[in-house]
């Protein structure tokens, strides 16, 4: 069988020899994996395009990412740069468009090891917040990078509580301008991206006073470094918050602000209004100006967070087909680590969350993209789901993804300690994700508190007031619910209705006894904010279990579609099947709490699953082949497509710079301490 020419790169001479242990695993193949390629891009001729930008991008050496893992932070930051730099240059010539699926393409392709990411977060969060004229003065600024901006919303004191950041905008009637200012240290605005060395320009966030009164957070754009010679304006303290656990391409900063005047129009006003003489019009709710960490959210699963975790899983799984270790038979030749059962039992669920995330986030991108217009035009009637299901998905995701992507790390062994592997870098690009752009616990709670009101809605009696119809998303709390779970032995867990059905009786009884929890402590005196602190755990476990009800009801939704594709339906069931049921098996003891299922239930469930991890190894590869990653952008030692692991390891490690640069240690330590010996010997 011939390899895909596109898939086999990196340029090595023993690169277009596949290795046999990975041809084998290519050779019969029960699904057309192009095809389902296809469906992940959404077509065949986004397929085409991509793999189009893709050779575009990997045809310059400014864009190649194969010396990053021996960089310091510094070389790291340029080398991102000088890749924000070209990719601008490569879109003017060939027409790229700045929401264009090709610079999206690109960008995939650098797997974010590229500059003004945040510059894009500003642009979103100009076009969330601004009123049609400010879109039309500071979009196209941005885009042609006239000017650099950043996102500062994060202060040293505070991230998470919104309502807390001090930095102030103090309106002056007198000269109609914002008067914005850092009253304390705290107030320093902290971990803002492209803010430490790049950008001239800050979306600053801050508390807004106008006559007298305070009014909630607002956006402002301040100049903050001069567009002629780049050094701080008057007023403005900014620089690099230092090392950090990753990110090195990303420079995090500080800025404080000492007195800086704007001008009145630098407010992003699509939400709120300050008129000349300080009245202030209110046009949105409390949290409109939140609208672009629900933007940020929304686009960063598919774009950023859900990627790392599929490339963890390609790496694994083909590092899991080469590597040898042990015999299954005392006769047998070495066995492919992928062919013992606990290996499958780590990288499957992996492979299947990296599928089920998938469906998960082209739905909710859809239902974004269906309620942001009108929320622009502040109908925020879809807000509250959005809300719910923006932080749910956030958080879940993210939070999977960063263990799963350590699972398939730990599960490459020694050689997944090492950088050359590709994985350290993505788990720890992962677990930033569990921060930025909301702290995952404090997005639980976000949607806990939306399904306490929810549930709280089935409860109301008739007529009492108005019923309003539940959210989709919910309207589970309100179907009758059955008491046990009819599965009579194991293939009755293969059925997509039994297994939602009972994802949904786990978070409709867990969101229930949240809600009862936080009921009897304010009937026993307990003040609303006490008794919501103390059932926050409770809650949390709540939210958990409604959204992985929401990703196994998507992806079996997802499956329905797929009607006219058996072959990749049936592969892609088995996945959808293995999720439903390691989420059963991994949280047991909530449906064995009020005898939904009974332990011999359980040990069908198990049955199940067990056969699903034999099913699926045939097809592991192939799985993970669909995802269409080249060679560049896993830039991984372990994860090529040809299998040509350990050559590629050796080669790979002759590169650093500790094995061509003379050892700094040896005049100075090495040689006195062997020579202090030498008279004894
Ligand atoms: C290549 C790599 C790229 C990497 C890019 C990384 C870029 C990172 C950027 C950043 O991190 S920017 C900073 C992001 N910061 C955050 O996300 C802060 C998180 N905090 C919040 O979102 C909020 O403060 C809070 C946690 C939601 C709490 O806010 P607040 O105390 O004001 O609200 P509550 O009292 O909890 O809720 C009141 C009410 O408002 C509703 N609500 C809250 N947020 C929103 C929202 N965004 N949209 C709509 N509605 C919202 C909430 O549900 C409550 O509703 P009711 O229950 O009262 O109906
Ligand atoms: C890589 C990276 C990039 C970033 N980029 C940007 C950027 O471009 N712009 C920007 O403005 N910010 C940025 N941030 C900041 C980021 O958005 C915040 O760090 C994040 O929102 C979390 O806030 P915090 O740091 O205040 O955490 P905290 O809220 O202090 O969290 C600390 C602990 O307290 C808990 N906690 C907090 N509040 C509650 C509560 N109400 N109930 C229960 N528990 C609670 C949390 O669960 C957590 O365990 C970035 C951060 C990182 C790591």
């Amino acid at each position: 069988m011939g390899s895909p020419v596109h898939r086999v790169s990196l340029g090595d001479t023993w690169s277009r020899q596949m290795h046999p242990d990975m041809e084998s695993e290519r050779y019969m193949q029960s699904f057309d994996v192009e095809r389902l390629t296809n469906i992940l891009d959404g077509g065949a001729q986004n397929t085409a395009l991509r793999r189009k930008v893709e050779s575009i991008i990997h045809s310059y050496p400014e864009f190649s990412r194969k010396d990053n893992y021996f960089m310091t932070q510094n070389e790291r930051y340029k080398a991102a740069m000088r890749r924000a730099f070209h990719i601008r240059l490569i879109a003017r010539r060939l027409g790229w468009l700045e929401d264009g699926r090709e610079l999206g393409y690109a960008y995939r392709a650098l797997s974010g090891d590229v500059a003004l990411n945040i510059h894009r977060v500003f642009l979103k969060a100009l076009r969330s917040l601004g009123s049609e004229e400010q879109i039309a003065k500071w979009d196209p600024l941005c885009k042609n990078i006239q000017i650099i901006a950043t996102y500062a919303q994060t202060e040293l004191g505070h991230g998470t509580y919104l309502q807390g950041l001090e930095t102030e905008a103090t309106y002056d009637a007198a000269t109609q301008e914002f008067v914005i200012h850092s009253p304390t240290l705290t107030a320093t605005k902290w971990w803002p991206g492209d803010l430490g060395r790049s950008a001239t320009h800050a979306l600053v966030q801050a508390q807004l006073v106008c006559s007298g009164a305070r009014r909630g957070m607002h956006a402002f754009i301040v100049p903050i470094r001069s567009l002629r010679d780049h050094t701080p304006l008057p007023g403005i303290v900014v620089g690099d918050i230092g090392p950090k656990m990753d990110f090195d391409q990303t420079d995090n900063g500080f800025l404080r602000l000492d007195h800086v005047r704007v001008p009145r129009e630098n407010m992003l006003s699509r939400f709120a209004q300050v008129l000349p003489d300080g009245t202030y019009i209110k046009l949105g709710t409390a949290q409109s100006n939140y609208l672009p960490m629900v933007v940020v959210r929304v686009e960063l699963l598919l774009g950023e967070v859900l990627p790392i975790l599929q490339k963890a899983c390609v790496i694994a799984m083909r590092y899991s087909v080469i590597r040898r270790q042990s015999q299954l038979r005392p006769s047998d030749p070495e066995a492919k680590v992928l062919d013992y059962q606990t290996q499958q039992q780590k990288l499957f669920p992996q492979l299947a969350i990296s599928y089920a995330f998938h469906f998960l986030a082209v739905n909710l991108l859809e239902f974004f993209q269906h309620s942001y217009t009108a929320i622009l035009n502040r109908d925020f009637s879809l807000l509250p789901e959005l809300h719910a299901l923006s932080t749910g998905m956030k958080a879940m995701m993210s939070e999977f993804c960063t263990q799963g992507a350590e699972i398939c790390r730990r599960a490459c062994g020694g050689h997944g300690y090492s950088k050359l592997s590709g994985l350290p870098s993505l788990v720890t690009k992962l677990s930033a994700s569990c921060t930025y752009e909301g702290e995952n616990t404090v997005l639980y709670l976000q949607v806990a508190r939306f399904l306490v009101k929810s549930y709280l809605q089935t409860q109301m009696s008739p007529g009492s007031t108005p019923q309003r119809s539940l959210p989709p998303s919910v309207a589970y709390l309100a179907t009758p619910d059955l008491a046990r779970c009819p599965a009579q032995r194991a293939a009755d867990f293969l059925c997509p209705e039994l297994y939602t059905t009972a994802w949904a009786h786990v978070a409709a009884r867990l969101i229930k006894d949240s809600v009862h929890h936080l009921q009897t402590l304010t009937q026993s005196g307990a003040d609303q904010h006490e008794a919501w602190n103390q059932t926050t755990v409770i809650h949390l476990q709540a939210a958990k279990a409604h959204c992985y009800y929401v990703t196994v009801k998507g992806f079996t939704e997802a499956l329905e579609k797929l009607e006219n594709e058996s072959a990749i339906q049936q592969v892609l069931k088995r996945l959808c099947d293995l999720h439903a049921i390691h989420g059963i098996l991994t949280n047991s003891g909530d449906f064995l709490h009020d005898a939904f299922l009974s332990g011999a239930q359980v040990d069908m469930a198990r049955t199940a699953y067990l056969d699903l991890l034999r099913l699926i190894r045939k097809d592991a590869i192939l799985l993970t082949d669909a995802f269409d990653f080249t060679d560049e952008c896993l830039n991984s030692a372990l994860g090529c497509y040809d299998g040509n692991v350990y050559e590629r390891l050796f080669q790979w490690a002759q590169k650093s710079p500790t094995n061509t640069q003379e050892n700094p240690a040896y005049e100075e330590y090495i040689r006195p301490l062997l020579q202090s010996w030498r008279s004894k010997l």
